[in-house]
């Protein structure tokens, strides 16, 4: 079955099962996580097909695993979950009081359901006896180009891959739409499961600090472990950089991954490479660090992109070049080719896949997307404050040309980081215009105030010559932008990339900011790429 555009969560979730699934008796998969079975009545033990944390896309076969969340308990939705087809349910103790007296499958507990999880999916699904080769790239950005690039290089090496991510999940080309940039683990061991059943060898996923915390990734092996950077954003989830740094740093610990490259031009990143504790080599951009395994020299630009040698401390190394924008797609690219470097790739195969297929240059959705080259217009996922910088500095105007940066930041998300925004676009841009971003269920007028408040700060302080605007809706903001425009001015349209719909108030609001800035560019008489 192919699924192109599953219309709702449950056709997605019914695509994340294995085919012709034999099924696992149920005491086998208690036995597997620890479940104690409980209640005289429950002596069945019916033969699982899957496994669902969410009651209402459980599948017919499944066990379902009401989990303990931070604002509701999965048990309470047990009715849904056994009208959906669900044949056992594991929980904790808390859950059992949901239950009804008389219910009419079995019941065994946990003491924490959500670090079972991956234990019971692994045993339904048999992703310990067959699994593709598993890359996972970590880190606050670069993890979807990176894991972009390294299912490119692959497929140039002439793999069978799959990618997991936020952007798409795919196997063998077929594009499998994503939800979250890591799937629950229920639906992980599911969909790798369904690879490995399509002889899909190697995947390349993204693993987000939500991901770790919330146990997603447990009992996956990763052969190589990547890490990008880390700069300030999630503190909603993690309060402190340090948490957040040591939620990505479980990553690189024997318990998830045989190998690790790490980008240590970060303090935090130097500080994982020191304390490794599984085979790691350390990467930089400087061509100096000599403490670096792998370094990036003989850097020359051409156009947009970049072309450079990978260099090794032991005298190995690799021309390459990537035609992405921006210095962090070299250290993306670097990144990616190091990383299938270290799965054990020769180094002679590597240099002609790079050389014949160019990889390294595939173009990423909504990153770095060029729209019009005058004015040069460009849209980019860049939502917090260190990626907006680089995403700023990488687009060139013309002679004498200015900076025009559009942007908002998400609601009920980590509000901390949006001062902070605001200060950097005044910073790095000549016009700031604050709009929304997916305001969810939060007032979109004071996220826009507090983006402003922080850009008029840098404004008042560091550069008077910054204009700043605060406009709504988001499609009225992109226009504005292109009427103040001339030819040689450079636009950047920051923060939702890939996405084509706003989340307002819990409503889909149709928007595409290519199609609102191709739109406008046309309006005023520009050129577009499309
Ligand atoms: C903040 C966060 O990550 N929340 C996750 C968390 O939610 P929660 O603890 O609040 O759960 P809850 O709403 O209390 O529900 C508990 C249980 O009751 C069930 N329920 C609940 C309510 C209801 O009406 N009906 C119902 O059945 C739920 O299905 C669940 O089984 O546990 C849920 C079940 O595991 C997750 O689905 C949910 O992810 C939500 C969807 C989410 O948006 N997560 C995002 C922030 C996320 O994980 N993002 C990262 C990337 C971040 C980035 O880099 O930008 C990702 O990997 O995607
Ligand atoms: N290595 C990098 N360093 C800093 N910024 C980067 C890097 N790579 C990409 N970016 C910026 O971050 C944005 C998001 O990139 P990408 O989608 O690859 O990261 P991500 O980690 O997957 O993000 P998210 O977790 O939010 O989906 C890009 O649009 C770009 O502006």
């Amino acid at each position: 079955m192919v699924v192109q555009n599953p219309g709702t969560p449950r056709e997605l979730e019914r695509y994340l099962r294995p085919e012709n699934m034999a099924g696992v008796g149920f005491d086998q998969v208690c036995g597997a996580a620890g479940a104690v079975r409980t209640g005289a009545q429950f002596n069945a033990a019916p033969q699982i097909l899957g496994v669902s944390l969410n009651p209402q896309i459980v599948q017919p076969g499944d066990v379902f695993l009401g989990i303990s969340g931070a604002k509701r308990h999965g048990a309470e939705f047990v009715d849904t979950a056994i009208s959906n087809g669900a044949r056992a349910i594991i929980t904790d103790t808390a859950g059992l009081d949901f239950l009804p007296e008389e219910l009419s499958i079995p019941v065994a507990v946990v003491a924490d359901v959500r670090k079972a999880a991956a234990q019971v999916a692994q045993a339904v699904y048999g992703t310990d006896q067959r699994s593709p080769q598993l890359f996972a790239v970590t880190g606050t950005n670069g993890k979807t180009t990176t894991t972009f690039m390294i299912r490119a290089i692959l497929e140039a090496l002439g793999e069978e891959t799959g990618l997991i991510g936020t952007i798409e999940m795919s196997a063998r080309g077929q594009i499998i739409p994503s939800v979250l940039t890591t799937p629950e683990s229920t639906q992980l061991h599911g969909v790798l499961a369904r690879m490995a059943q399509q002889d899909v060898s190697s995947v390349a996923m993204e693993v987000s600090s939500h991901s770790l915390s919330y146990g997603r990734v447990d009992a996956l092996n990763f052969a190589v472990a990547g890490y990008t950077n880390l700069t300030q954003d999630h503190l909603d989830l993690h309060g402190t950089m340090e948490d957040y740094f040591q939620t990505k740093a479980q990553l690189f610990t024997p318990e998830h991954s045989a190998s690790a490259v790490v980008m240590v031009d970060d303090p935090y990143g130097a500080r994982l490479a020191e304390h490794a504790q599984i085979p790691t080599q350390s990467l930089s951009l400087d061509e100096n660090n000599e403490l670096a395994d792998w370094r990036v020299t003989d850097l020359a630009h051409s156009g947009l992109g970049h072309s450079f040698t990978l260099r090794n401390r032991d005298g190995r190394l690799l021309r390459t070049r990537t035609a992405l924008p921006g210095m962090f797609n070299v250290a993306n690219a670097a990144l990616a080719t190091v990383m299938v470097l270290a799965s054990g790739a020769e180094l002679d195969a590597l240099q002609k896949a790079l050389d014949a297929k160019d990889p390294l240059s595939v173009a990423v959705p909504g990153r770095m997307q060029v729209v019009a080259e005058s004015p040069v217009a460009v849209v980019d996922f860049a939502h917090n404050s260190d990626a907006l910088a680089k995403a700023l500095d990488s687009i060139r105007p013309g002679a004498n040309g200015r900076r025009i940066v559009v942007f908002g930041a998400t609601g009920e998300r980590d509000k901390t980081k949006r001062p902070d925004m605001g200060a950097v676009a005044a910073r790095h841009a000549d016009i700031v215009i604050v709009t929304d971003d997916d305001p969810h269920g939060e007032a979109p007028e004071p996220i826009r105030e507090q983006l402003a408040a922080g850009a008029q700060g840098a404004i008042d302080t560091e550069r008077a010559e910054t204009q700043l605007f605060n406009i709504a809706p988001r499609a009225k903001a992109v226009e504005f932008a292109v009427s103040l425009a001339q030819a040689n001015d450079a636009i950047l349209v920051a923060g939702r990339g890939h996405e084509v719909s706003q989340d307002v108030a819990g409503i889909d609001v149709e928007l595409d900011d290519r199609v609102e800035l191709a739109n406008a560019l046309k309006l005023h008489g520009f050129v577009t790429n499309s």
